[in-house]
Formats: C-alpha cells, structure tokens, sequence
C-alpha cells in the first residue's frame, strides 16, 4: 500500500504531479515527489501507449506519495486507443493503492459496479471533463457537474482550452460559484499557466503541473513551480 490519504477540501488547492511518462515515473523519488506536489498523477493509458502495461511494480517506489490514478480515453486526450475493458483492467490494478481515481464524465457509465467499489473502498472519485478546442459554455459545464455529482464524484474536474481572456474568466468564474462540491477547473493552451493559478486562487482542489520533462496537457506548469506560484498568492 502507498498512501491512500487524500483530503479535498473545497478551497485547499493541492497540487497534482503528473508523470508525462515512464521514466520520470521511473526515475522518481518519494522525498522529490512530495516536494513538488501534494498528489501525484499516474496517468495508465501514457504507461500502456510506451509498452508498460499498469502494474503495482511500476510505482512501489513512491511510498508514502498519494496517487491518483487515470485511465484516460483517447477522446479527451488518452495517449492511446483503448476500450473500456482495458481501462478498467487497469484501473483495478491500481486500486490497492489508490489515494483517488479520476474518470470521465462521459465514460462513468462504462464500468459497471466499478463506482460502488470506489465508494465501498472510500477511494474519491474525480469525475472529469476536457475539451482541447475551446472553453464550453457554463449551462454545459453544469451539466456535466450535475452528472459527476450523481454519481457520487467528490470533485468535478474540467480542462478546457482558452484561447481568450474571456474564457479564461469564464474558467475562474464557474470555480468561483458555490456548486455545492469540490472543484478543479483549468485552461489548456498559451493561456493556461495564468488560468490556473487564477482558479486555484478560487478554490480548485487539484491543479496539475507535470513531473519530469513532458506536460501531460498544452500549457502545464511544472508542478514544483506551479506549487510554488500557489504558495505565493493569496486566496481571492
Ligand atoms: O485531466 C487531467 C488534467 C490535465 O488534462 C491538465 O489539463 O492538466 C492533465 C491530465 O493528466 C489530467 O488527467
């Protein structure tokens, strides 16, 4: 077992580490991990496209570093083509150590009785949505929110692409209003790194940065930097 305590709590912005790919996760270490952020990303489906297929091995090492784990559909931006039967194979090789589990909205209904073990096991459940062409609009952000919510998500997660200081807004403002639960909203693209520091400002629980060379979206900070950046702003 690794670590499996996570708390999320609405307006205590964690950073999220994500491993771009198999050698920094290879590469990395307990002690650097933590330092550079409160939760790392295992993204599965980047292990799988370079040949690593998902195993407890793969992540030993990181004892003592919360892990959330992602299995993500090429459709909102997995590394690779995969079905729903293989992401939920390895998404259940993770679970023993998993300090949360992230999904897609549009793929929570993919895995049957895979929810009710996540809550049995009390493995929060991010529930997530991206869009890599633009920002959607807020009815359409709601909308996906209220299904994550159905469906006993501790936090709706979305990353959309913002091509305008407007989107950018629209980003901060959904964080900003009181839904109810825990939320994490970030932009992608040359306008990301502001957007997010800006939601975390307003609350977002998790905001990713990459660990090691290569961003896991357009426009992540390095998480050591992004933790940094967090630290150093007030809350708004
Ligand atoms: O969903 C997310 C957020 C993300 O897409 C980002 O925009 O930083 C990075 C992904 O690895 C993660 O699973």
């Amino acid at each position: 077992m690794i670590s499996n305590s996570l708390r999320l709590t609405p307006g205590t912005p964690l950073t999220v580490g994500s491993f771009g790919d198999g050698e920094a996760l290879r590469g990395a270490g307990s002690g650097p991990v933590l330092a550079a952020c409160e939760v790392a990303e295992i993204r599965l489906d980047v292990l799988a496209a370079e040949g690593l297929e998902p195993d407890r091995r793969l992540w030993a090492h990181l004892e003592g570093v919360p892990l959330l784990f992602t299995a993500r559909r090429r459709e909102e931006g997995g590394a690779m083509d995969s079905t729903p039967a293989q992401r939920r194979s390895w998404l259940e090789t993770a679970l023993e150590d998993a300090a949360a589990i992230d999904i897609e909205v549009a793929s929570l209904s993919d895995y049957p009785g895979l929810l009710e073990i996540l809550a049995g096991r009390n493995i929060p459940l991010v529930a997530s949505f991206h869009d890599f062409e633009g920002t959607p609009t807020t009815p359409d952000l709601l909308d996906r929110l209220e299904t994550a919510r159905a469906a006993g998500a501790a936090v709706f997660k979305a990353a959309a692409r913002v091509h305008t200081p407007a989107d950018v807004a629209a980003l901060a403002d959904f964080q900003r209003t009181d839904h109810g639960m825990a939320k994490a909203l970030m932009g992608m693209g040359p306008l990301a790194p502001v957007s997010r520091l800006l939601c975390a400002q307003y609350g977002s629980v998790l905001n990713y940065g990459y660990l090691g060379k290569t961003p896991t979206a357009p426009g992540q900070w390095n998480a050591a930097r992004l933790k940094d950046a967090i630290g150093s702003v007030e809350p708004a």
